[in-house]
């Protein structure tokens, strides 16, 4: 089984691609962590810790990590995820209780305890968490399987014009784990916007019948409510369980070997993530980005998930 750790800030993209990493038999899930995004740290771990609640996640620590960017200020995203960060659904109390180390503890512990080159880093959030474990312990960078995130953009932004929220939010945290050496995967908007969740896909999760699939459907609702009036699209696009899919099934998307680097400087460019797909790649790029989804297995595996967690509570 591919051993992940999710860094997260749900975000109802977030909680979709938790129960995908928790359904998947292929994914034993380590850890999940929290940072501040989509809305504050408080609440994107409550709403974390009401989805384990809800799929009945046990025996996975969870863990806080940063309550802010390394230089800027907070900028969360209530105009898609509204003020909880997981508006539509009810949500649970949650009788989970939160790990007490700090997640950038919990990631270097855990990366440290298993065998290099088995775990895989899969943060669907700004990178606060993950900037800040590699410069505690630099030995994670080459212990680490390979970082599979959603973040960024070679072609389209979602904050900016050329940039993606998950990386304009902390772009001095991206600009770190984008130039460490581990393999990275980039799993930007280019591609998560063909994941859209088609009226097709929707039917099909309210056909489980489970609490957790009217849990993904209620959340569906809200996010192409605010999808259609912020960003104008008829569907949303479930960004972060994306990238989770790649770790299942690498053939899921198609990927390009290209060098990506953050921009800091930009009066417009702030946050890029800058790809060179000038030929041929240089031999050491550390880099890829994910292209184009296959739709159809990408939302089996979801559906599939969903499935598998049948009815926990
Ligand atoms: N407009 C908008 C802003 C932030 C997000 C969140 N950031 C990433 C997509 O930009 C995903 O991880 C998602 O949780 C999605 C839409
Ligand atoms: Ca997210």
């Amino acid at each position: 089984r591919k051993k992940i750790i999710l860094d997260c800030d749900p975000g109802h993209d977030d909680a979709v691609a938790l129960l995908l990493a928790h359904g998947n038999p292929d994914i034993e899930l380590l850890a999940v962590t929290t940072v501040v995004g989509n809305q504050t740290l408080e609440k994107v771990t409550r709403n974390a810790l009401s989805v384990a609640t809800i799929a009945g996640i046990t025996g996975v620590p969870f863990a806080a990590g940063c309550d802010r960017p390394l230089v800027r200020t907070i900028e969360t995203a209530p105009s898609i995820h509204g003020d909880s960060g997981m508006d539509g659904p009810e949500q649970p109390e949650s009788a989970i209780e939160l790990d007490p180390r700090h997640a950038v503890d919990l990631i270097i512990e855990t990366v440290m305890a298993h065998e290099p080159g088995t775990v895989t880093l899969v943060p669907t959030a700004g990178l606060t968490n993950i900037a800040m474990a590699a410069r505690k312990e630099p030995r994670i960078v080459e212990r680490v399987k390979e970082v599979v995130l959603m973040g960024g953009g070679y072609h389209v932004g979602n904050w900016s014009a050329v940039a993606e929220f998950n990386i304009i939010i902390d772009p001095e945290a991206a600009h770190i784990v984008f130039n460490e050496k581990w393999p990275l995967v980039m799993v930007g908007l280019d591609l998560t916007h063909q994941a859209l969740a088609t009226d097709e896909v929707v039917d099909r999760i309210a056909k489980i019948g489970t609490k957790p699939a009217k849990f993904v459907m209620e959340l569906m609702d809200f996010f192409q409510k605010t999808y259609k009036d912020a960003q104008g699209f008829d569907f949303p696009p479930v960004h972060d369980p994306c990238a989770v899919a790649y770790v299942i099934d690498p053939t899921v998307m198609t990927t390009r070997k290209v060098p990506v680097d953050i921009e800091l400087q930009g009066k417009l460019t702030l946050g890029m993530t800058v790809a060179d797909f000038r030929a041929p790649a240089p031999d050491d790029c550390h880099t890829s980005v994910a292209v184009g989804l296959d739709h159809k297995k990408f939302w089996d595996l979801v559906t599939d998930a969903i499935e598998r967690i049948g009815e926990p509570t």
